[in-house]
């Protein structure tokens, strides 16, 4: 964040025709992008030091120049060249989105104070603002990218949102590489996305879309690609993921329409060398019809996702000027290629009429850890099946040795791919048999409870809540005590025993806190686990965690997703020991907490040797034996959380009655196998969920708590709307913010609530787990929550 970008010039209204010398030469090999935490997520640590204080602006600089400059250099010791923009320039502080919203000057009103009023740009500080708010000021909405575990920011626009370019951080990047030596192919949100991806700004007239301002956003870009040029840049990767979704709020007619248009004014805007040459990238699916669109423009190059998406089946007219880079190296999971069948598929792009071919990855590495050479305890089989990122690279390099070369010349790395999948067929543990027996033994019966009313009255006559029950959904705050105990536990340096009573002894410390607040249904607080996938995966058979596999998740939280690599199975309870002691504390009812089969699936990596629909199943009856188990121990309320059902569903409509059938199936084998008076709670969140609403009530919970007070509880007039008869929990409080909500603010939205659905379905609750959050904004929020719900109790008919 140095240079001064240069001031706005408006575009020229007719664009000149394109009289571009051809485009220099694609890289023959290439990946979308790179993990930009660090290998021992150094970016985290340096921004969650400038955040508490701990360290300046000038310190974070210094930790993430440093980042980028070992990125580059491991690029190239992996073998892309470092002369031909192999190499993406791709880093963030937090997230791409929000980085195209700043480098456009799209900062909300409520911020704009924070930007430099000559020219508009935020430094860091403001920055980290717009993420994660202030005071009163709420932060950019997040939510889901795509179907991935990553999360953006939504930039808000509205009709006189003014763009500006306003950031050239891209640009001095750019010119980072270059002094060193490497010259980089700077990545960026393409317009079209970035403006899909966008909500319309408050006060926003009826009918407004951000897309309606693409006119007025695309001179920032020219202005960008002006600069870029001028500093060097021969290509430059314009993301465009819209593409590939039916998921996006506009017409088919519309994403195409603007498409042409961005592509056309920036292709011919400008001419080379007064721009670099444009690859547009399109990962996470097919481009489907809008791929001979995208042909048609003047982009000097296609990226396609070939894992996800099919091949074209004949040529594409247009594409007979443009490199087409073939992503068929996973970039979304980390299976190790099947090389041959990569090459096959390589070779048979040729025949679609493109200038060239180069291979890539199918989507940015972003999603998948750095190096599978750094997990030492990953048993040795098991680690031969794997490609991390540093891996990827290797798969990609090899490709195109052997695209250009012929295979003989990387015939030695074809078998090496080859017998490394022969042998995880064989491998003990990939098939159990009583594993198989179990699934194929199914009947329709183990998918269904019995019918609603006689559950609800079950449950009132055994729970005795009061209406309107006041609960929390999970976790508490993850301290650094807690943390820090995990960790020596880990190394050995804290028995066992002393760990878990260090655990036992939080459980206590939650359970009086939520009784003095006079919360009405409990939770343990989850302490015990490091996240909520992983620990289920750490205590089942089926799965390896890893390490040191981090995968940036938002801003600068991360997960280390497991490897789902075998039939999955529950060699002991895991979490009735914990839940049964909790209920020892209390004589209020104690919520059983577990994860759900779809989100454990979603935030693992999964098995890709069988259908989806298995594996779920086989998590699903270790589920139901461990909620039996739970059940049998006394523990009448149990909570099966399902935040990612809606990050799986597909992103072509076509492909949805598939995944909601199998996703909501293995919910229902999980939660059936209960008694009439035990209620099935679950948990949905970081989703819009209108779109799945029918698959949600398909899931025969007898609670769900969902997401809700950000926007304001506008789901409820669709719940409502829909005959939706079982509970509902609406969030009232926004746990991503650190913001306190005030009780009366919390009253309101629970007469909000009051005033769409009966009342005797309504829950009240936060809109997700504590866990990111500190004790002071959490003993305040649930205070606020408790006492509004009282006073709105107060207010129902006797
Ligand atoms: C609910 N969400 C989740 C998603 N995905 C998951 N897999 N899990 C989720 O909970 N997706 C949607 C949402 C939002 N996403 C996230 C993702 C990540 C976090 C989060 O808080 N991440 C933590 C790391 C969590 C973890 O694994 N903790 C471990 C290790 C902790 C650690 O860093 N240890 C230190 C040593 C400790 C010390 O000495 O102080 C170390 O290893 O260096 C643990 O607790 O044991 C993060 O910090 O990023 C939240 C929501
Ligand atoms: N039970 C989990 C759900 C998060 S989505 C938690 O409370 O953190
Ligand atoms: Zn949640």
């Amino acid at each position: 964040m140095t240079e001064q970008p240069s001031p706005t010039t408006p575009l020229s209204t007719s664009p000149t025709p394109n009289t571009s010398p051809a485009a220099p030469e694609f890289p023959a090999a290439t990946i979308l992008g790179y993990p930009r935490i660090g290998p021992r997520r150094e970016l985290k640590k340096a921004i969650e030091s400038f955040w508490a204080g701990r360290s300046s602006a000038a310190d974070v600089e210094t930790a993430a120049a440093a980042l980028r400059t070992r990125t580059r250099s491991r690029l190239v010791e992996l073998g892309l060249d470092p002369s031909n923009a192999s190499i993406p320039s791709n880093f963030s502080y937090y997230d791409q989105v929000l980085d195209a919203a700043v480098l456009a000057g799209v900062v909300p009103a409520r911020f704009a104070h924070l930007a430099d009023p000559a020219t508009g740009r935020l430094d860091l500080a403001g920055y980290s603002t717009l993420a994660r708010g202030a005071g009163d000021d709420l932060p950019l909405e997040m939510t889901k990218w795509f179907d991935t575990n990553y999360h953006y920011l939504v930039p808000e626009i509205g009709p006189d949102t003014a763009f500006r370019f306003a950031d050239d951080r891209v640009v001095h990047e750019f010119a980072e590489g270059l002094a060193e030596g490497v010259l980089t192919r700077p990545v960026l949100v393409g317009p079209v996305t970035f403006l899909l991806l966008a909500k319309a700004a408050d006060g926003a007239p009826a009918g407004f879309a951000p897309i309606d301002r693409l006119a007025d956003l695309l001179p920032v870009y020219v202005q960008l690609l002006t600069a870029l040029a001028a500093a060097g840049a021969t290509w430059v990767q314009l993301d465009e993921p819209a593409l590939v979704s039916d998921s996006i709020e506009a017409t088919p007619e519309r994403v195409l329409a603007a498409l042409v248009e961005a592509y056309g004014v920036l292709s011919t805007e400008l001419t080379r060398p007064n721009r670099p040459a444009i690859v547009v990238a399109a990962p996470y699916g097919g481009l489907g019809s809008a791929l001979p669109v995208l042909a048609s423009t003047d982009v000097d190059a296609i990226a396609i996702d070939l894992v996800r998406g099919a091949a074209p089946t004949g040529p594409v007219a247009g594409l007979e000027t443009k490199t087409l880079v073939a992503g068929v190296v996973d970039g979304h999971n980390i299976w190790r290629a099947d090389l041959g069948s990569a090459l096959d598929t390589l070779e048979s792009l040729r025949g679609l009429g493109a200038a060239a071919v180069a291979v890539g990855t199918s989507t940015s590495l972003l999603h998948v850890p750095h190096d599978v050479e750094d997990e030492p305890a990953l048993d040795p089989t098991l680690r031969a099946w794997l490609a991390f990122a540093d891996q990827k690279v290797g798969e990609v390099v090899t490709l195109s040795q052997g695209l250009t070369k012929g295979r003989d010349a990387v015939a030695d790395r074809l078998e090496a791919s080859r017998a490394g999948l022969a042998n995880r067929t064989q491998a003990p543990g990939v098939v159990r048999p009583e594993v198989r027996g179990r699934l194929a033994d199914l009947a329709d019966g183990d998918f269904h409870r019995g019918d609603f009313a006689t559950r609800k009255s079950e449950q009132a006559a055994r729970l005795q809540l009061p209406p309107l029950p006041t609960t929390t959904i999970g976790s508490f705050p993850q301290t650094p005590e807690i943390r820090k105990a995990r960790a020596a536990h880990a190394k050995g340096d804290l028995t066992t025993e002393q760990y878990d009573a260090e655990m036992q002894a939080e459980i206590r410390r939650v359970v009086e806190l939520q009784e003095r607040i006079g919360l009405d249904v409990l939770v343990h607080g989850e302490p015990e686990r490091n996240d909520m996938v992983q620990y289920f995966a750490e205590n089942l058979d089926g799965f390896a965690a890893t390490q040191n596999g981090w995968v940036q998740s938002y801003g600068s939280r991360c997960v280390r997703p497991p490897i789902l690599w075998g039939d999955v199975a529950r060699p002991a309870p895991i979490t009735v020991r914990w839940s049964t002691f909790t209920a020892s504390l209390t004589n209020k009812p104690v919520k059983g907490m577990l994860t759900g089969p779809v989100t454990i699936l979603a935030w693992s990596f999964v098995r890709n040797d069988q259908p989806l629909r298995d594996t779920a199943n086989q998590v699903a009856l270790a589920l139901r034996d461990e909620i039996g188990d739970l059940e049998a121990a006394g523990i009448g309320v149990v909570q099966v959380d399902e935040p990612a059902l809606r990050e799986l569903l597909p992103l072509r409509a076509a492909d949805h009655a598939a995944y909601l059938d199998w996703s909501v199936a293995s919910f229902r084998l999980a939660t059936s196998g209960v008694r009439p008076e035990t209620q099935i709670h679950t948990h949905l969140c970081y989703s819009e969920f209108g779109e799945i609403f029918g698959a949600i009530d398909g899931l025969d919970a007898d609670v769900t708590s969902i997401e809700a007070a950000r926007s304001r509880m506008e789901i409820l007039a669709d719940i409502a709307a829909q005959g939706y008869q079982r509970g509902i929990g609406p969030g009232v409080y926004d746990i991503h913010s650190p913001r306190i909500p005030s009780e009366a603010e919390v009253t309101e939205l629970l007469g909000k609530a009051v005033g769409s659905v009966a009342a005797d379905q309504l829950w009240v609750n936060p809109d997700c787990g504590l866990k990111t959050r500190k004790y002071d904004e959490v003993i305040g929020s649930l205070e606020h929550i408790v006492a509004a719900a009282k006073t709105v109790r107060a207010t129902l008919p006797a």
